[in-house]
């Protein structure tokens, strides 16, 4: 199941584009209108006759996309305007006939193998869960070369999107965030599942609103794993900047890949930065192989030693001695809510480190794009798309 008998999966999609901007666009999970417009788009100017061209290629894509869903579907739950693209999928927001409520719809293309995998993992996961800090499966449609999944809509938008556009953002702020993921992790973790793909573009705000949950989304790449208690996995999957060090060894793993995971994130999350970066994936291999990384630039000298000391205990680079997602909600920088540290604003520096990823000629953005494949929204800050099943 997933990407347990993959090659190499996700190709590069044609026409997939880096964007040194920071507009939102379609796919950053906050339900922005559909983009096909732009192009129609005139001048600034003529602002009614632009919007009334954007609103009419929209509607025309909609219409375009309620053909292509089955009739069984469309009877319950009107389409109402393209919100991402996955490799094999494509994520819409709908609305219930009934109830008028909003979901996202993921239509996932099951002719194609890779597809069919990672459908079938997310749904072994998604039928198996209830948790308020993972995104909740409503219901599946079946059709011969299609799966429709109903799931509740987050339209928060991601992550790094929110730290750029607030003005402050402090260790407490980091705490709050990671509390959630890590709270999500331990529930995933009690039922033998691992994500095997967690990332900030998988971490989606459930709303718009300051106090909103986080929702640990797209379970493509994971393993639930079996009744006779056995937790290892052998299959060398993920995106790449990621990747524990254990599975780049080949060697049998377990959830603790999520927590290595966790530690990449909370560095990026303090620093808008990478812990382990290079545009040549078998030179990003060895570092993390290593496991050196540093604090060194900003804002790091601003970073307390205890938020530091909770990174450090995620990348460990002996599985073994890595925390657990209970042990890291009880790490004294979780647990004081960072109340000793320092309680600096790092925004400044974070958004700094994410602009310089973002601009067209940094290596860290060439590194990005190298590392990027399917890229079909409108997010920047993309920390290695490149999904891989297994290489060798
Ligand atoms: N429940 C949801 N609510 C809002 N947006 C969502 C939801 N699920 C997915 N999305 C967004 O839809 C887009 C496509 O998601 P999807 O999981 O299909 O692919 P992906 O993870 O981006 O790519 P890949 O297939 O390579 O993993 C992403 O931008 C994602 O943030």
């Amino acid at each position: 199941m997933g990407c347990g008998t993959s090659s190499k999966v996700v190709p590069e999609l044609p026409g997939s584009s880096f964007h040194p901007s920071w507009g939102k666009g379609v796919g950053t999970g906050s339900c922005g209108p559909l983009q096909t417009g732009q192009g129609v788009a005139g001048h600034r100017g003529h602002r009614g006759t632009r919007e009334a061209a954007v609103e009419a290629a929209q509607k025309m894509q909609v219409a375009r996309y309620r053909a292509k869903f089955d009739p069984r579907v469309t009877a319950r739950y009107d389409i109402q305007a393209l919100i991402g693209r996955g490799s094999f999928s494509k994520v819409v927001r709908v609305e219930q006939r009934v109830t008028k409520k909003p979901f996202a719809i993921k239509m996932v293309e099951t002719s194609v193998k890779e597809g069919r995998e990672a459908c079938e993992s997310e749904l072994s996961v998604l039928q198996r869960v209830s948790h308020c800090n993972i995104v909740q499966l409503i219901e599946i449609f079946e059709a011969q070369d299609r799966v429709y999944i109903v799931m509740e809509l987050a339209t928060g938008g991601e992550l790094f999107d929110r730290i750029i556009s607030q003005g402050t953002f402090t260790e407490r702020d980091a705490i709050i965030i990671l509390k959630m993921v890590v709270d999500g992790l331990r529930y995933l973790h009690s039922l033998q599942i691992t994500h095997r793909d967690l990332k900030p573009e998988n971490l989606l705000y459930y709303h718009p609103g300051a106090e909103s949950k986080i929702l640990i989304t797209d379970f493509g790449l994971a393993h639930s794993g079996n009744k006779n208690g056995n937790w290892s996995m052998n299959t060398i999957c993920g995106t790449p900047e990621y990747i524990a060090p254990e599975i780049l060894s080949r060697k049998p793993y377990t959830n603790a890949v999520d927590m290595w995971a966790l530690g990449v994130i909370t560095y990026i999350l303090l620093s808008g930065s990478l812990p382990f970066e290079d545009e040549n994936h078998i030179r990003l291999y060895r570092k993390i192989l290593k496991g050196k990384y540093n604090y060194k630039g900003e804002p790091w000298p601003n970073v307390s030693n205890l938020a530091k000391d909770f990174i450090d205990r995620l990348l460990t680079l002996d599985s073994n001695h890595r925390m657990t997602a209970g042990q890291a909600l009880n790490h004294p920088w979780v647990m004081t809510m960072a109340i000793t540290s320092s309680m600096k604003n790092l925004q400044r520096s974070i958004s700094w480190n994410l602009m310089l990823r973002a601009s067209p000629n940094s290596q860290c953005s060439r590194s990005a794009r190298a590392s990027e494949s399917c890229h079909s929204n409108g997010s920047q800050h993309t920390w290695g798309k490149n999904k891989t099943g297994t290489f060798g």
